[in-house]
């Protein structure tokens, strides 16, 4: 018989987690009587895909739990806000608001860990997602 062959195959490996919170908005610059004028509130999903070298000791590319505390500064700026009133986001489509969020996040605990895609969803049909350019 055969034996199994052990090839070593090389991998890119991401993780990625969804975070949620509340708030309103109203998108300033839109034309006079769009719907989207007026304050109205949506609960928002971002979703984070991390990648990098899995660490060979801890067997991941950066604990979950750090992607949390990345998140929770975050959480706190914009969760049961009015976006607007938030510093950068005074107009806050999701466009500008996946930049905001992904120009945020750090691990300092893995620095070889990189956002490679950040999606918001304002509803559970409109999304806007976010890549680092290349180069
Ligand atoms: N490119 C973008 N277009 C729109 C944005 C945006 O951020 N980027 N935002 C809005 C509004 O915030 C709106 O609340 C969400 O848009 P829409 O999908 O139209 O919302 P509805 O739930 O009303 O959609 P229906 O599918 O028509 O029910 C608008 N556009
Ligand atoms: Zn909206």
């Amino acid at each position: 018989m055969e034996p199994v062959s052990k090839k070593k195959v090389s991998l890119v490996t991401e993780i990625s987690k969804e975070f949620t919170f509340e708030a309103a908005h109203r998108l300033p610059n839109v034309p006079p009587g769009h719907k989207c004028s007026r304050v109205h509130g949506h609960s928002y999903r971002i979703e984070i895909t991390v990648r990098g070298p899995v660490d060979p000791h801890f067997g991941w590319i950066v604990d979950f739990s750090e992607l949390n505390a990345a998140w929770q500064s975050l959480h706190a700026q914009l969760d049961h806000r009015l976006l607007n009133d938030v510093e950068g986001l005074e107009n806050p489509t999701s466009e500008l608001l996946a930049a905001w969020v992904y120009e945020r996040l750090s691990f300092p605990n893995f620095p070889a860990a990189r956002v490679v895609k950040l999606r918001v969803s304002e509803t559970c049909t409109s999304q806007c997602t976010v890549y680092p350019a290349e180069g």
